[in-house]
Formats: C-alpha cells, structure tokens, sequence
C-alpha cells in the first residue's frame, strides 16, 4: 500500500519511527509529513496566518521512507502531504503511534485523531493509533498490530472508507488478550491551572490535569433517538475495553450532528 503518515508528537518520536520502519520493511511505500515538534493536543488546527515550511529529514527513518519535517499542525500536515508533497493520493492516511492514550472525547482534542480525520476528509480511509500509555516506549506490539491490520484490509476491502481510532494497551504481545470493536466513550480530567507571573510580573498559567478514571459514560440519548442510543448503549465502550487488555478499535465520523437535537429542533421550529 502507498501510505503517508503523521502524528503529533513529531518527526524525532519513537512512535512514528517504529510504525513507519515497520510498514516500509513489509515493504509498503511510506511518506510521512509531520510536526516538526511537538503539537499534542492541537486538535484540528490550521495554519492560516503564517507561512507553512517543510524540509525533507535523512537518516532518522528506513532507507525507503520518504519524510518530511513541517512546521504546521498534525492536520496541515496531512493536508500538505496530500495537497503538495504526493504525486497521487494514498491508499491510506495513517498517524500516529501517538504517545498515550486518546480514548472517549480525548479524540475532539488529538492531533493525532484529527491527522488521521484530514485523510476521511478527502475519502481516503485513516487509522490513528495510540499507545495508551505515555511512560512506555515499546511501541513495536502497536506497529505489528498496525501491519497485521492493513494486511487484512488489504485482503477484505471495507465497503466505505472509515476513520478507524486505535489504541493499544502498554503490555507484551502475548498479553494482549484480543480486539474489540468499541463505541466511543467519555473521558473527564480534573483541569489543573497552574498560576505564575513571568518576569515583567505579568500573570500566566500552565494547563494540566488528571484523568478522571471512573467516568460514567453520559447517557446516549441526549445525541440519538431510543431505539439507537438502546443499540449503541449495548456495545463495549473504548474507555472500559482498555482495561481488559484488549486492542480497542473505534470506527469514527467527522459529522457531529446531533439526531436528537434535529427531532427537538424540528419539533420545535414546527
Ligand atoms: N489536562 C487535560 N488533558 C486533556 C484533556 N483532553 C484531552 N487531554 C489530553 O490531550 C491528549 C491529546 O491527544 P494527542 O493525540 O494530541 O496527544 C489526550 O490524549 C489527553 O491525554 C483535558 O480536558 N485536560
């Protein structure tokens, strides 16, 4: 497969290293276009104000990966790839192997996830994958997991292309107890803003923040009718499998429309 990828820890992470040698040794094409620094958490953001640079990057990935350095966003990133770097569009966008989980609504804030949305975007089907630990560096069982994935959709073609959000439990291959199909759960953080004044005696904070680990998942008729959210209440969710020692695997959408808030609306604009 012709495959470009990003992320959003940028070109010197270990989790982009591993997934692109991987894929380029089971001897995909592989072009990666990422941040050429940190920019987790940047969500869906864009460069619009200022010029985007990108410089080609030797001898930090396989002989046979194409890479690139760029100054933007995870989603710039992406964007550039396919809009200027590529000759063709790819079979697959991929991004990732983000450094920590990004699970539940972590996705509206991953730079990561939002990488692998620019690709669905354009119809092109996406991965994104996460480690869901951001201490281990044993990135290899996520990248093996990653090639045994493309294989099989290589073999049985999905019908439409997806955005599929993948994360990895931080355990051995052989501990890893199976894949589960899940739905997107809630993931909650106690927001701790650090307060300081910088040397001109002006105030400034520093965002941080614990996970919220019992967070009960919202109930799912406020975004879909009963007979829906009653079907999707019955699947497993992402922040829960997680826990299992299972590869969680979430097909995603960029549409977020909400089907109860239509049927109120209507109702009410009638
Ligand atoms: N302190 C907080 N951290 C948050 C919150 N929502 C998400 N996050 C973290 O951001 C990353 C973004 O993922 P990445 O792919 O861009 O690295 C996510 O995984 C969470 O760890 C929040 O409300 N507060």
């Amino acid at each position: 497969m012709n495959i470009l990828i990003s992320n959003d820890d940028g070109i010197f992470a270990q989790g982009i290293r591993t997934l692109a040698n991987t894929l380029a040794a089971a001897n995909h094409q592989v072009t990666v276009v990422c941040p050429d620094r940190e920019r987790s958490a940047t969500g869906h953001g864009l460069t619009l104000h200022k010029p985007i640079r990108a410089d080609q990057v030797e001898s930090v990935f396989h002989s046979r990966v194409d890479a690139w350095a760029c100054s933007g966003t995870p989603a710039d990133c992406v964007k550039l790839g396919l809009g200027a770097i590529l000759d063709h569009p790819p079979d697959i966008v991929l991004a990732g192997i983000n450094h920590g989980p990004n699970l539940g609504t972590d996705v509206l804030y991953s730079g990561t996830v939002s990488a692998a949305m620019e690709g669905i975007i354009e119809g092109i089907p996406a991965i994104a994958f996460s480690l869901a630990s951001f201490s281990c560096q044993d990135f290899q069982p996520a990248a093996n997991f990653a090639q045994h994935l493309l294989k099989r959709l290589g073999q049985t073609p999905l019908t439409t292309p997806l955005l599929l959000n993948v994360n990895v439990p931080a355990i051995s291959e052989a501990k890893i107890k199976g894949v589960q199909i899940t739905r997107q759960g809630i993931r909650r953080y106690v927001d701790l803003f650090e307060k300081r004044v910088d040397p001109r005696g002006k105030t400034y904070y520093w965002l941080a923040g614990e996970v919220l680990e019992e967070t009960h998942d919202k109930p799912l008729a406020e975004a879909y009718p009963p007979e829906i959210s009653r079907t999707l209440t019955a699947l497993p969710v992402d922040v829960d499998v997680i826990q299992d020692q299972c590869i969680t695997v979430t097909p995603l959408h960029y549409n977020l429309t909400s089907l109860v808030g239509l049927q109120q609306l209507q109702g009410w604009m009638s």
